[in-house]
Protein backbone atom coordinates (compact mmCIF):
# COMPACT_ATOMS: atom_id res chain seq x y z
CA UNK A 1 0.00 0.00 0.00
CA UNK A 2 2.91 2.69 0.57
CA UNK A 3 4.63 1.50 -1.96
CA UNK A 4 1.22 2.36 -4.58
CA UNK A 5 0.95 5.59 -2.50
CA UNK A 6 4.46 6.37 -2.94
CA UNK A 7 4.11 5.79 -6.82
CA UNK A 8 1.44 8.50 -7.08
CA UNK A 9 3.87 10.96 -5.48
CA UNK A 10 5.01 12.93 -8.54
CA UNK A 11 7.49 14.49 -6.89
CA UNK A 12 9.34 11.69 -6.09
CA UNK A 13 12.19 9.73 -7.88
CA UNK A 14 12.52 6.26 -8.04
CA UNK A 15 15.83 4.84 -8.64
CA UNK A 16 14.71 2.06 -10.97
CA UNK A 17 13.23 5.23 -12.93
CA UNK A 18 16.89 6.63 -13.57
CA UNK A 19 18.89 5.36 -16.41
CA UNK A 20 21.53 4.03 -15.50
CA UNK A 21 23.91 5.11 -17.96
CA UNK A 22 22.91 8.84 -18.18
CA UNK A 23 20.89 10.41 -15.24
CA UNK A 24 21.33 13.36 -15.48
CA UNK A 25 18.43 15.66 -15.99
CA UNK A 26 19.09 18.42 -18.59
CA UNK A 27 16.24 19.37 -20.32
CA UNK A 28 15.14 22.45 -18.20
CA UNK A 29 18.57 23.77 -17.44
CA UNK A 30 22.22 23.47 -16.29
CA UNK A 31 23.90 20.30 -15.98
CA UNK A 32 25.77 21.94 -13.32
CA UNK A 33 24.57 24.66 -11.00
CA UNK A 34 26.09 26.30 -7.88
CA UNK A 35 24.40 28.94 -6.26
CA UNK A 36 25.48 31.44 -3.21
CA UNK A 37 28.01 28.48 -2.34
CA UNK A 38 30.41 29.21 0.51
CA UNK A 39 32.98 27.48 2.85
CA UNK A 40 35.63 28.26 5.27
CA UNK A 41 38.84 27.06 6.25
CA UNK A 42 39.85 28.51 10.11
CA UNK A 43 37.51 31.20 9.29
CA UNK A 44 38.86 32.01 6.29
CA UNK A 45 36.50 32.07 3.18
CA UNK A 46 37.99 29.83 0.50
CA UNK A 47 34.76 29.77 -1.76
CA UNK A 48 32.86 33.29 -1.16
CA UNK A 49 28.77 33.17 -2.20
CA UNK A 50 30.10 31.13 -5.45
CA UNK A 51 27.81 31.13 -8.48
CA UNK A 52 28.54 28.93 -11.36
CA UNK A 53 26.14 27.30 -14.34
CA UNK A 54 27.27 25.02 -16.55
CA UNK A 55 25.53 24.07 -19.59
CA UNK A 56 25.38 20.68 -20.50
CA UNK A 57 27.97 19.87 -23.57
CA UNK A 58 29.61 23.28 -22.42
CA UNK A 59 33.58 23.45 -22.77
CA UNK A 60 34.42 26.11 -19.64
CA UNK A 61 38.03 27.15 -18.94
CA UNK A 62 38.09 28.54 -15.14
CA UNK A 63 41.46 30.79 -14.15
CA UNK A 64 42.32 32.55 -11.12
CA UNK A 65 45.54 33.21 -9.26
CA UNK A 66 46.46 30.53 -6.99
CA UNK A 67 44.65 30.73 -3.77
CA UNK A 68 41.48 32.09 -5.97
CA UNK A 69 39.68 28.74 -4.93
CA UNK A 70 39.54 26.73 -8.06
CA UNK A 71 40.84 23.64 -6.63
CA UNK A 72 38.36 24.19 -3.88
CA UNK A 73 35.25 24.42 -6.16
CA UNK A 74 35.90 21.11 -7.93
CA UNK A 75 36.51 19.56 -4.36
CA UNK A 76 32.93 21.02 -3.55
CA UNK A 77 31.34 19.18 -7.02
CA UNK A 78 33.06 15.86 -6.37
CA UNK A 79 32.19 15.72 -2.68
CA UNK A 80 35.63 15.74 -1.21
CA UNK A 81 34.79 19.43 0.73
CA UNK A 82 31.56 20.02 1.95
CA UNK A 83 30.11 23.89 1.61
CA UNK A 84 28.86 25.62 4.73
CA UNK A 85 26.19 27.06 2.99
CA UNK A 86 24.47 27.24 -1.03
CA UNK A 87 23.31 24.51 -3.49
CA UNK A 88 24.97 22.18 -5.09
CA UNK A 89 23.33 20.72 -8.30
CA UNK A 90 23.88 18.06 -11.37
CA UNK A 91 20.88 18.84 -13.78
CA UNK A 92 18.00 19.56 -11.99
CA UNK A 93 17.49 15.80 -10.10
CA UNK A 94 20.31 15.71 -8.04
CA UNK A 95 21.39 17.60 -5.16
CA UNK A 96 25.26 16.62 -4.79
CA UNK A 97 25.44 18.01 -1.43
CA UNK A 98 23.04 14.78 -0.23
CA UNK A 99 25.68 12.27 -2.10
CA UNK A 100 28.77 11.56 -0.77
CA UNK A 101 32.60 11.02 -3.32
CA UNK A 102 31.38 7.68 -5.00
CA UNK A 103 27.83 8.24 -5.68
CA UNK A 104 28.96 11.75 -7.85
CA UNK A 105 31.35 9.92 -9.91
CA UNK A 106 28.55 7.16 -10.64
CA UNK A 107 26.46 9.83 -11.76
CA UNK A 108 28.71 10.74 -14.07
CA UNK A 109 31.21 13.57 -12.61
CA UNK A 110 34.70 12.29 -13.74
CA UNK A 111 38.26 14.46 -12.47
CA UNK A 112 41.25 14.37 -14.03
CA UNK A 113 43.84 15.27 -11.42
CA UNK A 114 47.04 17.29 -12.46
CA UNK A 115 49.32 14.61 -11.92
CA UNK A 116 48.62 11.16 -14.54
CA UNK A 117 48.71 7.81 -12.75
CA UNK A 118 47.71 5.23 -15.07
CA UNK A 119 49.13 1.97 -14.47
CA UNK A 120 52.46 1.80 -16.10
CA UNK A 121 53.27 -1.94 -16.05
CA UNK A 122 50.00 -2.35 -17.91
CA UNK A 123 49.21 -1.72 -21.25
CA UNK A 124 47.38 1.15 -22.70
CA UNK A 125 44.28 -1.35 -23.27
CA UNK A 126 44.54 -2.96 -20.02
CA UNK A 127 44.79 0.70 -18.76
CA UNK A 128 41.45 1.33 -20.36
CA UNK A 129 39.78 -2.15 -19.58
CA UNK A 130 40.12 -1.17 -15.90
CA UNK A 131 38.97 1.67 -15.95
CA UNK A 132 35.60 0.45 -17.22
CA UNK A 133 35.93 -2.32 -14.54
CA UNK A 134 36.33 0.44 -11.91
CA UNK A 135 32.62 1.78 -13.55
CA UNK A 136 30.37 0.54 -10.40
CA UNK A 137 26.89 1.57 -13.05
CA UNK A 138 28.27 -1.18 -15.27
CA UNK A 139 30.02 -3.34 -12.82
CA UNK A 140 26.73 -5.30 -11.85
CA UNK A 141 25.71 -6.23 -15.90
CA UNK A 142 29.24 -7.33 -16.55
CA UNK A 143 30.79 -11.15 -16.52
CA UNK A 144 34.16 -10.71 -16.27
CA UNK A 145 35.52 -12.28 -19.33
CA UNK A 146 35.56 -9.05 -22.13
CA UNK A 147 32.62 -8.45 -24.16
CA UNK A 148 32.81 -7.08 -27.64
CA UNK A 149 30.97 -3.88 -26.16
CA UNK A 150 34.04 -3.42 -24.19
CA UNK A 151 36.48 -4.06 -26.99
CA UNK A 152 34.68 -1.75 -29.08
CA UNK A 153 34.44 1.01 -26.19
CA UNK A 154 38.26 0.68 -25.55
CA UNK A 155 39.07 0.94 -29.17
CA UNK A 156 36.70 4.00 -29.55
CA UNK A 157 38.71 5.51 -26.52
CA UNK A 158 41.77 4.84 -28.02
CA UNK A 159 40.94 6.94 -31.09
CA UNK A 160 39.93 9.81 -29.45
CA UNK A 161 42.30 10.29 -27.27
CA UNK A 162 44.73 9.73 -30.56
CA UNK A 163 47.12 6.60 -29.08
CA UNK A 164 45.56 3.51 -30.92
CA UNK A 165 48.77 2.36 -32.43
CA UNK A 166 49.86 2.32 -28.95
CA UNK A 167 47.64 -0.12 -27.69
CA UNK A 168 49.88 -2.98 -26.84
CA UNK A 169 52.36 -1.10 -25.28
CA UNK A 170 52.88 -0.41 -21.52
CA UNK A 171 51.79 2.76 -20.53
CA UNK A 172 55.25 3.54 -18.91
CA UNK A 173 57.17 4.08 -22.39
CA UNK A 174 54.24 7.08 -22.76
CA UNK A 175 55.70 10.69 -22.35
CA UNK A 176 54.17 12.97 -19.64
CA UNK A 177 51.37 14.40 -22.49
CA UNK A 178 50.67 10.92 -23.55
CA UNK A 179 50.07 9.60 -19.70
CA UNK A 180 47.92 12.82 -19.42
CA UNK A 181 45.48 11.61 -22.15
CA UNK A 182 45.43 7.79 -21.43
CA UNK A 183 44.31 8.92 -18.21
CA UNK A 184 41.36 11.41 -19.73
CA UNK A 185 40.74 7.87 -22.15
CA UNK A 186 40.12 6.38 -18.81
CA UNK A 187 38.02 8.50 -17.72
CA UNK A 188 36.03 8.45 -20.66
CA UNK A 189 35.61 4.97 -20.54
CA UNK A 190 32.65 5.30 -17.74
CA UNK A 191 30.77 7.76 -20.73
CA UNK A 192 31.12 11.00 -17.92
CA UNK A 193 28.40 13.29 -18.38
CA UNK A 194 30.47 16.33 -16.98
CA UNK A 195 34.58 16.24 -17.04
CA UNK A 196 36.90 18.68 -14.07
CA UNK A 197 40.26 18.82 -16.09
CA UNK A 198 42.62 20.08 -13.50
CA UNK A 199 45.54 21.94 -15.58
CA UNK A 200 45.95 19.83 -18.55
CA UNK A 201 49.02 21.20 -19.99
CA UNK A 202 51.07 21.39 -17.25
CA UNK A 203 54.85 20.33 -18.45
CA UNK A 204 53.35 19.42 -21.94
CA UNK A 205 55.63 20.44 -24.89
CA UNK A 206 53.88 22.86 -27.41
CA UNK A 207 53.21 20.21 -29.71
CA UNK A 208 51.33 18.41 -26.87
CA UNK A 209 49.49 20.93 -26.09
CA UNK A 210 48.31 21.60 -29.51
CA UNK A 211 46.69 17.77 -29.41
CA UNK A 212 45.35 18.13 -25.69
CA UNK A 213 43.21 21.52 -27.13
CA UNK A 214 42.06 19.34 -29.90
CA UNK A 215 41.02 16.79 -27.57
CA UNK A 216 39.28 18.93 -25.26
CA UNK A 217 37.31 21.03 -27.50
CA UNK A 218 36.33 17.29 -29.64
CA UNK A 219 34.98 15.84 -26.15
CA UNK A 220 33.20 18.85 -25.32
CA UNK A 221 29.27 18.89 -26.92
CA UNK A 222 29.40 15.14 -26.46
CA UNK A 223 29.79 15.98 -22.57
CA UNK A 224 30.47 19.04 -20.62
CA UNK A 225 34.20 20.16 -19.79
CA UNK A 226 35.65 21.98 -17.22
CA UNK A 227 39.06 23.10 -17.42
CA UNK A 228 40.96 24.75 -14.71
CA UNK A 229 44.11 26.25 -16.25
CA UNK A 230 46.78 28.76 -15.61
CA UNK A 231 48.25 28.47 -18.97
CA UNK A 232 46.71 31.51 -20.56
CA UNK A 233 48.33 30.84 -24.31
CA UNK A 234 46.27 27.57 -24.19
CA UNK A 235 43.20 29.15 -22.32
CA UNK A 236 42.75 31.67 -25.65
CA UNK A 237 43.59 28.62 -27.65
CA UNK A 238 40.30 26.54 -26.19
CA UNK A 239 38.07 28.94 -24.42
CA UNK A 240 34.56 29.63 -25.71
CA UNK A 241 33.59 30.65 -22.24
CA UNK A 242 36.21 32.34 -19.39
CA UNK A 243 34.92 32.10 -15.83
CA UNK A 244 37.74 33.91 -13.39
CA UNK A 245 37.76 33.40 -9.90
CA UNK A 246 39.29 35.06 -7.54
CA UNK A 247 39.35 35.77 -3.03
CA UNK A 248 36.18 32.53 -3.85
CA UNK A 249 33.50 34.09 -6.24
CA UNK A 250 33.14 35.14 -9.57
CA UNK A 251 35.31 38.01 -10.89
CA UNK A 252 34.25 37.95 -14.26
CA UNK A 253 33.08 35.67 -16.79
CA UNK A 254 32.85 36.11 -20.79
CA UNK A 255 35.11 35.15 -23.74
CA UNK A 256 38.69 35.52 -23.61
CA UNK A 257 38.55 38.90 -24.92
CA UNK A 258 36.14 40.22 -22.78
CA UNK A 259 37.58 38.85 -19.13
CA UNK A 260 40.87 39.96 -20.67
CA UNK A 261 40.21 43.21 -21.18
CA UNK A 262 38.37 43.65 -17.99
CA UNK A 263 40.23 46.32 -15.58
CA UNK A 264 39.13 44.45 -12.61
CA UNK A 265 40.68 41.33 -14.13
CA UNK A 266 43.64 42.48 -15.14
CA UNK A 267 44.29 44.90 -11.53
CA UNK A 268 43.71 41.42 -9.83
CA UNK A 269 44.85 38.40 -11.78
CA UNK A 270 46.91 39.01 -15.33
CA UNK A 271 48.47 42.56 -14.16
CA UNK A 272 49.73 45.04 -16.57
CA UNK A 273 52.65 43.48 -17.77
CA UNK A 274 50.53 40.02 -18.87
CA UNK A 275 48.18 41.90 -20.97
CA UNK A 276 50.49 41.47 -23.68
CA UNK A 277 50.53 37.68 -22.73
CA UNK A 278 46.68 37.24 -23.60
CA UNK A 279 45.96 39.81 -25.94
N1 LIG B 1 42.03 22.11 3.51
C1 LIG B 1 42.35 23.41 3.60
N2 LIG B 1 42.63 23.96 4.80
C2 LIG B 1 42.94 25.26 4.92
N3 LIG B 1 42.98 26.11 3.89
C3 LIG B 1 42.74 25.62 2.66
C4 LIG B 1 42.41 24.25 2.45
N4 LIG B 1 42.19 24.06 1.12
C5 LIG B 1 42.38 25.27 0.53
N5 LIG B 1 42.71 26.19 1.45
C6 LIG B 1 42.95 27.61 1.18
O1 LIG B 1 41.87 28.08 0.41
C7 LIG B 1 42.30 28.99 -0.60
C8 LIG B 1 41.87 28.49 -1.95
O2 LIG B 1 42.71 27.39 -2.31
P1 LIG B 1 42.57 26.60 -3.67
O3 LIG B 1 43.58 25.51 -3.62
O4 LIG B 1 41.16 26.21 -3.89
O5 LIG B 1 42.99 27.70 -4.73
P2 LIG B 1 43.38 27.51 -6.26
O6 LIG B 1 42.66 28.58 -7.00
O7 LIG B 1 43.15 26.12 -6.68
O8 LIG B 1 44.94 27.82 -6.26
P3 LIG B 1 46.11 27.23 -7.22
O9 LIG B 1 45.95 27.94 -8.52
O10 LIG B 1 47.35 27.65 -6.51
O11 LIG B 1 45.94 25.75 -7.31
C9 LIG B 1 43.82 29.12 -0.43
O12 LIG B 1 44.09 30.26 0.33
C10 LIG B 1 44.19 27.85 0.32
O13 LIG B 1 45.34 28.07 1.12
Amino acid sequence: MNFLRSLADRDRVFDFLVPAASPVDVRHGPILYLEDVTVSFDGFKAINDLNLTIDDGELRCIIGPNGAGKTTMMDIITGKTRPDAGKVWFGSRHDLLTMNEPEIASLGIGRKFQKPTVFEALTLFENLELAMAADKRILPTLTARMTPAIRDRIEEVLETIGLAELRLRPAGILSHGQKQWLEIGMLLMQRPRLLLVDEPVAGMTEQEMERTAELLTGLAGKQSVVVVEHDMGFVRSIARKVTVLHQGSVLAEGSMDQVSNDPKVVEVYLGADAEEEVA
